[in-house]
């Protein structure tokens, strides 16, 4: 695989003052997202899958969604990108409410789902090609992006040449071709081995930092959750709620290596002991 270096040199554990602050070049005051009282009932009203969840989002944002299976994750991002409609209080993004899948909004899921008969860059342009016939910059962003992904010297591969990391960096580079500033990833490296993922996750930090894209990301592992994001949201099941949100004092990017600090460790206890308690 065509291997990133994970730099190991930069401090580890920096606490940095309150918001706003620039990422990726934009500044991150501006509220994307603001959700209140959301709540989502299946069938007959019976399985209350998200009950309340009140939070906003800034722009550039990173928010990881962490809790045991069932607690509404899935359900929240689906509710957000417009998949599904909420079935109480309010969600708007660029205030204005959600009512519909929105161009601005993409997902990414835990199997790549790549055409097996399309190359890697085929395989990227493919959301454009479905709206528009791909132009010169087209093809060029498409190669800009694969670059950005570490995946330089595999536009002509196909999906079966790439390894599961590789699949996933193409299926990344494919939802940023799309030109979306809002991205809600779900468990994207779930059913990756650890040593990949966390190699993708500093990988991932770094790309939505370039792109100044606000980001949802699901993890059922805490030290993820934390080590991604600027504000942690807790979930726990029977019904689905936002037990609390967590803050994440850590200037981005980040280095592996904050994992072993006792503030770092403080903020897993946090999050635990939310979860303990459910
Ligand atoms: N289409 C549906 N019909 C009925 N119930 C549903 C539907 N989708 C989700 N649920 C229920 O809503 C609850 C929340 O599901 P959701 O998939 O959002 O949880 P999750 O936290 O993402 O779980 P996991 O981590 O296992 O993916 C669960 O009890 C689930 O069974």
């Amino acid at each position: 695989m065509n291997s990133i270096a994970i730099d190991r040199s930069s401090a580890a554990a920096r606490p940095v003052p309150a918001r706003p602050r620039v990422v990726g070049g934009v500044s991150a005051g501006e509220t994307v997202i603001e959700a209140r009282g959301v709540t989502k009932t299946f069938g007959d009203g019976s399985v209350v899958a998200l009950e309340g969840a009140s939070f906003e989002a800034k722009k550039g944002e990173f928010i990881s969604l962490v809790g045991p299976s069932g607690c509404g994750k899935s359900t929240l991002l689906r509710i957000i990108s417009g998949l599904i409609p909420k079935t109480g209080g309010s969600l708007s993004v660029h205030g204005r409410e959600v009512t519909e899948p929105r161009s601005d909004i993409g997902m990414m899921f835990q199997k790549a789902t790549l055409l097996e008969w399309r190359t890697a860059i085929e395989n990227v342009l493919l959301p454009t090609e479905l709206q528009r016939r791909v132009t010169a910059d087209d093809k060029r962003r498409a190669a800009e992006l694969l670059h950005m992904v570490g995946l330089k010297d595999f536009e002509f591969a196909f999906p079966r040449q790439l390894s599961g990391g590789m699949q996933q960096r193409v299926a990344l580079a494919r939802l940023l071709q799309t030109g979306a500033d809002i991205l809600l990833l779900d468990e994207p490296f779930g059913a990756l081995d650890e040593f990949t993922r966390e190699r993708l996750n500093v990988e991932l930090m770094r790309v939505v930092a370039e792109v100044g894209g606000t980001t949802f990301f699901v993890t059922h592992n805490i030290q993820e959750a934390i080590f991604l994001a600027d504000r942690v949201m807790v979930m726990t099941p029977r019904p689905g709620r936002l037990a609390k949100i967590v803050d994440v004092p850590f200037e981005r990017p980040r280095d592996l290596s904050i994992q072993q600090s006792p503030e770092f460790n403080a903020l897993v206890s946090e999050v635990r002991d939310v979860l303990g308690g459910h």
